[in-house]
């Protein structure tokens, strides 16, 4: 099988495991998995679809520019420039863009501070930290329609192999160095969400009690 092959399946099998975890409301998010390092070429997600959809269209391939690199009729994403920017900077190897309620509810209760951290919660070994207390950061920057200028400020706030960014009342793109790890990580991230939300209503409850 070709690479073009391999990594098609297993960026739709990532998307698969995703659309069942209710991940892609209303045609949001995007996925991308790269193919070739030199030159850059990666598969990202058609534009506009219904990502909860296995269909033979899901699927283009784009280079170092975010623009096609084969014949097609398909539109790359139109985030596309957020996944070049990571494949340009680190060494990752695949790149998932989601919107949950949940991290779009912390985005935008931590966004004037610009970011939130975590500690004290085991699944932080996800990120690889094992040390006692050890502690994630994820950065949250501002949303913009215009697409170049969050890539440029998204571009600031990327470092190491994987990694994540929350973008305000829009959603997370996380990245690893393949599929498992950026699907752990993301995982990860929505569980702490999750948890940090359920925790905060049940003491505000419990507060007016
Ligand atoms: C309907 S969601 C708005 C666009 C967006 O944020 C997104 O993640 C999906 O856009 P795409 O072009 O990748 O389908
Ligand atoms: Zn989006």
């Amino acid at each position: 099988m070709t690479a073009y092959k391999v990594k098609w399946q297993e960026l739709s099998d990532v998307k698969q495991e995703l659309a069942a975890r209710d991940w892609f409301p209303g045609t949001s998010g995007n996925l991308a998995i790269k193919v070739d390092s030199n030159p850059l070429t990666f598969l990202v997600t058609a534009s506009g679809k219904d990502k909860r959809k296995v269909t033979e269209e899901d699927f283009l391939l784009v280079d170092e520019e975010g623009k096609p690199a084969e014949q097609t009729s398909l539109k790359p994403s139109a985030e596309t420039l957020l996944h070049v920017e990571i494949y340009k900077r680190t060494r990752a190897g695949c790149s998932l863009h989601v919107h949950t309620l949940d991290n779009n509810v912390i985005s935008e209760l931590y966004g004037d501070k610009g970011f939130i951290t975590f500690q004290g919660q085991e699944l932080i070994k996800a990120f690889g930290l094992w040390e006692e207390n050890a502690s994630i950061t994820i950065p949250i920057i501002p949303n913009t329609a215009f697409i170049p200028q969050l890539a440029d400020e998204f571009a600031q706030h990327i470092s190491g192999d994987a990694g994540a960014v929350l973008i305000r009342n829009h959603g997370i793109t996380v990245w690893g160095r393949d599929a498992f790890e950026a699907k752990k990580w993301l995982e990860a991230f929505e569980f702490l969400f999750s948890y940090t939300l359920k925790l905060a209503s049940l003491r505000q409850l419990q507060g007016t009690n």
